[in-house]
């Protein structure tokens, strides 16, 4: 038998999503993967041809660019972040909705008008992400790269803006932030290694699995 396909999941908030539309597709992980206490980070699966690995949100789409895993499901926020050509995203997996936005202080929003900027510095996990968004409009943006608890930037005087992702609102709003631009809308994707889609049988057809999974 050839080696089982590598399929990379993250760990954080999309896994619970994750599960239910991977057991539509027929591929249900052994009882560690679901296992807090456990320490392991490849797992097998219900099928002979498909190990799991859980990682990091951004480590998956590295892993899969890279051919480490051919497969991997992830944000499309981190999709935008890395632009990696040896990705291809051939399914939206309908999961893991939110927005990428621009959010500042409530008082501050009050009296600021985004169409005057001309120089921005923000707190942000998605630097290349927010410099494209600005220089698209001749905005310059300097980032401070942050990996999580962007909110704290403005009330500490790190940088008066953050560009974080937003579902509920609830984060910013105890944060005393409020939205002030959408930069994107985003959902998990299937992703697959480009060169793992030409060579290894099992990729189109597992492909077709999510694709019918998603519609079920
Ligand atoms: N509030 C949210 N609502 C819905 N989806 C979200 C939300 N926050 C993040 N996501 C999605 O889940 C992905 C992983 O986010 P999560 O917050 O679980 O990772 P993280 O904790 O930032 O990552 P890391 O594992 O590096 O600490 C994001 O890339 C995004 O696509
Ligand atoms: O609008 P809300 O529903 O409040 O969601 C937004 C929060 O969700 C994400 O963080 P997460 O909770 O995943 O934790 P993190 O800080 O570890 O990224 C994001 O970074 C925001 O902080």
């Amino acid at each position: 038998m050839s080696d089982p396909i590598i399929l990379a999941v993250p760990k954080g908030r999309i896994l619970g999503e994750a599960l239910p539309l991977l057991a539509r597709a027929g591929i249900v992980p052994e009882a560690a993967f679901a296992d807090d206490s456990s320490r392991a980070l490849r797992f097998r699966t219900n099928q002979p041809d498909i190990d799991l690995i859980r990682v990091r949100a951004f480590d998956v789409a590295t892993f899969v660019a890279h051919g480490a895993a051919q497969m991997g499901i992830v944000g499309s926020d981190v999709l935008a972040e890395f632009d990696y050509s040896e990705l291809y995203a051939p399914v939206d997996l309908g999961i893991g909705h939110c927005r990428l936005s621009v959010a500042e202080p409530a008082d501050m929003a009050a009296k600021d008008d985004p169409r005057g900027w001309s120089h921005v510095r923000i707190a942000t996990k998605y630097p290349h992400v927010t410099r494209r968004h600005f220089e698209g409009r001749g905005v310059q943006a300097e980032c401070v790269k942050l990996n999580g608890a962007m909110e704290l930037a403005p009330v500490l005087g790190l940088a008066p803006r953050i560009v974080d992702l937003v579902s509920s609102g609830r984060t910013l709003q105890e944060n005393g932030l409020v939205e002030v631009e959408v930069i994107a809308q985003v959902t998990s994707r299937l992703i697959v290694n480009r060169a793992a889609f030409k060579t290894r049988g099992q990729v189109v057809p597992l492909v077709d699995r999510f694709r019918q999974a998603v519609a079920a």
